[in-house]
């Protein structure tokens, strides 16, 4: 059923340091609709096309349907198969007339009725080269444009000569590197002479064809975004045949696996800023983007998705990285501008006090007059954060950089010393202990079947946990990871009451690296919700899955049952356990 709701409306603006970005001139609530929209073009990813369905990327079913023209392209179904090249009627001299325009398509073997209003995405890649299947993805999206572009020219009867597209997005062609400019100029090359094989002499080409080429490559690796499709691991096995909760051969616990499946343009889509901490959530219905609003919105407040990195998964400086590498910009967001307790806590390992929770970092932090704080790696500069006000902060932020807030002294921490009472920790040593304790750990998850997993496996793996805990911050990542490793071990082997513990001390940390409303939480919640189905504690999983469900009814609003169908599932064990437990 249509999701029935007020619309909200949206306006593109200007900002400071972002270039255009998203607004609405109204407030929002949580779990509000803020747009949905199909792709300009799209394309599924190389690691996906001999598993998913080229055009709506679900899962191919084993009796998959080929492109009936050059069979590389597998399809779920005809209708997805005749979306994607056309209506076949096998007519060896079939031509696509437009006008006085002709262009030959007899290679083809296809034409298409619906190519009269929609352009039939495949069509321009088959017919003998197969270049598509050797281009890297983004360029044949950018190949799909081209070509979507000129068949509208033609169907529209124009005869002009075709030179690009000229999408109205942003790129950082001059930010590239000579190297990329270089690969950006020859794929550009590549790709003109592919569509110039295949357009013949139906279209002629305009001088600036080759610059405008490299043009979209360019606003492709800036502006595309992964269509990311939720896959559920075990827990679709346990729900559907509803075995697995017994305690003594071992709990399957629900997770979920994100895989990016296909790379696509959005052109209102494209004007949405990036934020290390979002305030709408970004997932896909199929093809289509969908962006929902996970917190209140105030009026004219900016409307920003993540582009990947998020705070509480990322530290600053691994964030910053991965958006110059992946998009070229340095974030201004407002999370990169003020100094968080998560930036703080999740890479640091804790004081050697045992009574300070002061966090000891490897990054140095330098504290001025103007109560801003510096950040640099040995001596690169990372950026510069203001310090945030502490009245909006739970203690813990206070006493991890006590330093930081009670101090209005200009003050240096460097590497290995505490930011609470500048006690020092031998730093190397710590970090090549901590390392092996976690190496040690994650051998739980190599191991093929953990019914079998020796006690003395787990034995080291514990040993290793409590290392961990002595060295690593209370709230740090690695913690976190280890707990839920661990935990994920012991409810394989059928210790259940141990599995919970781990489960819930990993769930207590995500809470102060994100936040206790986070998506990831939800994910969690839901492991812990199979654990404590296993153990017969039918009240406290449905305890923990409401809260679960709270989340997830924020982040995908009614799409939860289609986007987590095991949600669903799992929902009705729930309460059919939780009555049975009264
Ligand atoms: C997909 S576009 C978003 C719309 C873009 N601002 C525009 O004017 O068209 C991505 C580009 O926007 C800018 N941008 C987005 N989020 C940003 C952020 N958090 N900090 C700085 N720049 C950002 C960067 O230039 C980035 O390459």
């Amino acid at each position: 059923m249509a999701e029935q709701q007020r619309k909200v409306i949206l306006e593109c603006i200007s900002t400071p340091n972002k270039g255009r970005g998203m607004t609405s001139p109204n407030d929002i609530s949580p779990a509000s609709l803020i747009h949905a929209e199909d792709p300009l073009a799209v394309i599924i990813m190389k690691s996906c096309r001999d598993t998913h369905c080229h055009y709506c990327f679900s899962e191919a079913p084993a009796d998959v349907v080929f492109c009936p023209s050059c069979t590389i392209p597998i399809y779920c179904s005809n209708r997805c198969q005749e979306e994607a090249v056309g209506q076949i009627s096998w007519n060896q001299n079939a031509c696509l007339e437009s006008n006085n325009s002709v262009v030959d398509i007899a290679k083809l073997s296809v034409t298409s009725t619906r190519c009269k209003t929609q352009i039939a995405e495949h069509r321009h890649e088959c017919g003998g080269a197969h270049w598509a299947a050797v281009l890297p993805a983004d360029i044949v999206l950018a190949g799909r444009i081209m070509a979507q572009y000129i068949e509208k020219q033609l169907l529209a009867g124009k005869r002009t000569t075709i030179s690009g597209p000229n999408l109205d997005l942003v790129h950082h062609y001059n930010q590239d590197s000579p190297a990329s400019k270089f690969e950006s100029h020859i794929y550009a090359t590549v790709l003109l002479l592919c569509l110039q094989s295949y357009y013949k002499s139906g279209v002629s080409w305009a001088e600036d064809s080759l610059s405008q080429l490299v043009l979209l490559i360019c606003q492709i690796k800036v502006n595309s975004i992964a269509i990311v499709h939720m896959k559920s691991m075990d827990g679709g096995k346990v729900l559907t045949v509803n075995k697995g909760f017994s305690g003594s051969s071992g709990a399957v616990m629900c997770s979920v696996e994100q895989v990016r499946v296909a790379q696509a343009i959005y052109m209102s889509g494209s004007f949405f800023n990036h934020s290390c901490q979002p305030n709408v959530h970004a997932y896909f219905r199929s093809r289509t983007l969908v962006l929902r609003s996970s917190e209140y919105i105030k009026a004219g407040t900016p409307i920003e998705l993540s582009y990947g990195p998020q705070a509480g998964e990322m530290d600053l400086p691994e964030r910053q990285k991965s958006l110059r590498e992946n998009y070229y910009f340095s974030c201004g967001c407002s999370n990169c501008s003020v100094l968080s307790l998560s930036d703080l806590v999740m890479n640091s390992f804790r004081c050697p006090q045992s009574n300070c929770l002061g966090a000891v970092s490897e990054l140095i932090y330098y504290r001025c007059k103007e109560n801003s704080v510096h950040v640099s790696i040995g001596e690169s500069h990372v950026c510069t954060l203001s310090l945030p006000d502490i009245s909006k902060f739970d203690e813990d932020m206070v006493k991890v950089g006590n330093l930081f807030f009670k101090s209005d002294a200009i003050l240096n921490i460097d590497p290995g010393f505490c930011m609470s009472c500048r006690s020092q920790l031998d730093l190397s040593s710590a970090v090549a202990i901590s390392d092996r304790a976690t190496s040690k750990i994650n051998r739980l998850k190599e191991l093929p079947a953990l019914d079998n997993v020796p006690e003395v496996v787990i034995a080291e793996a514990l040993q290793s946990l409590e290392q961990t805990e002595k060295l690593r911050h209370p709230y740090s990542k690695a913690l976190a990871q280890a707990q839920d490793t661990i935990a994920e071990a012991f409810a394989k082997v059928g210790d259940q009451e141990q599995a919970r513990k781990h489960c819930k001390a990993s769930i207590k940390i995500l809470e102060k690296l994100y936040h206790p409303s986070h998506i990831i939480i939800a994910h969690e919640l839901i492991k812990l919700v199979s654990i404590e189905l296993s153990m017969g504690d039918g009240a406290s999983a449905s305890a923990a899955f409401a809260r679960a469900d709270a989340i997830f009814s924020l982040y995908y609003g009614p799409d939860v049952k289609r986007i987590l169908p095991y949600v669903d599932a799992l929902r009705r064990t729930v309460s059919e356990r939780s009555v049975g437990s009264c």
